[in-house]
This record gives C-alpha cells, structure tokens and sequence, in this order.
C-alpha cells in the first residue's frame, strides 16, 4: 500500500478541502481484482425514475451497501480502508455505479444535498474504463473542468462543492469499455442504504 502516494492535484479549492484528484491512488493490480470481483459479485440493479412526467431507466446499474454492513465477498472494506487513509471521514454508505458502454451516464448535478451530512466529504474510487467527468459552477463564470477519470483514481468532493458546483459523466460515442465508481458518503440516517 502506498500510503504517500503523489499529493493529489486540486481541480477546485473551497474552505472543506474542494475537488481533489488522486490519478494513482491503487496500483493496476488491486484495481483489476477489485473491478473483476465487484463486477461480478456486487449486487447490481436498474432502477427506473421519474422525470417530470415520463419514467425513464436510470442509464446505469447501481448497488449500494452500509459500510457496517459490507458483504464480506466484496472487497469494500479493503478500499474503505485505503480511502480512508487519504480522505478520512466517518462513511455509512456506499455507492457503486456500472456503466455499460458510452451510452451509460449520469446528468449533471449535485449528491442530493438532504441525504449527506454537511461538512463532509464524498469520495469515489474509479475503476475501469476512463470515463470523463465534467464539473461546472451553478453560478458565475460557469466555466467547466474535465477529469478522466483513470482506472485506480479517487476524487474527493468537499461538502461545499455540492452547492456551488454540479458534476456528471456525459454520454460519450468513442468506444469506451465498462466502467464502474465506488462512491463513499455520509449520509444522514434517514437515507442509508437498506
Ligand atoms: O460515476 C461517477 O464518477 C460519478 C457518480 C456520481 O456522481 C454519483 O453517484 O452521484
Ligand atoms: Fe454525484
């Protein structure tokens, strides 16, 4: 394990430690086990959502767990473990996003500002394919930041970020290979994973 790995380059600087980008925070092997296990073996659903007055399918697949209750056939508590010695913060909940191909993604937007604990932080672990992430002001010059984001990187988002700032994975028509984000949260108890 590397704990010193490369201080992390700093996309966005806020008072909680901004947007954070870690490119190697695991080394190919682990990152390959990881996605190889967690591809296979996580719990993956579809979910389907409404928007506006339309239900549309959410274009990835998703799984999620409490970090107190982890299905010991994955290997979440081992990342857990490895995030927190780069971003510490007491995580109740884990999120993991599969996407498929170039079609699967997420819309911009901001972690759903009643469901986390202010204050702290979001951390995602990528594994797989790269796939870019766009972050963008609500407000101002709404300039946008592209990350790729690479096989074995962790981003941390600051708390603060989720409100002035939104994020998303556009769709994308290269050909891209699977990809997956572990995402670590706090999250208020009324909105832990089941
Ligand atoms: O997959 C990603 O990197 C982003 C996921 C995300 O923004 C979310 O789950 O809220
Ligand atoms: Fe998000």
């Amino acid at each position: 394990m590397d704990l010193f790995a490369s201080p992390p380059q700093t996309l966005l600087d806020d008072a909680e430690g901004g947007v954070r980008y870690w490119p190697a925070f695991a080394g190919a092997a682990d990152a390959d086990a990881w996605f190889r296990i967690l591809r296979q073996h996580a719990g993956w659903y579809s979910e389907r959502r409404k928007m506006y007055d339309r239900v549309v399918d959410v274009p990835r697949l998703l799984a999620g767990y409490r970090t107190d209750a982890l299905p010991p056939a994955l290997p979440l508590a081992e990342i857990l473990a490895r995030v927190q010695a780069i971003v510490p913060a007491p995580y109740n909940a884990v999120g993991l996003n599969f996407y498929r191909d170039g079609s699967d993604s997420v819309a911009m937007h901001n972690d759903k500002l009643h469901t986390i604990v202010p204050g702290q932080p979001i951390t995602l672990l990528s594994l797989g394919h790269p796939r870019r992430m766009l972050i963008r002001a609500k407000a101002g010059d709404r300039g946008r930041i592209a990350v790729d984001l690479a096989h074995g990187s962790l981003l941390g988002m600051s708390h603060a970020s989720q409100i002035t700032h939104e994020h998303g994975i556009p769709k994308t028509a290269r050909p891209v290979g699977p990809r997956m984000s572990i995402v670590f949260r706090v999250r208020t108890e009324a909105h832990l994973p089941d």
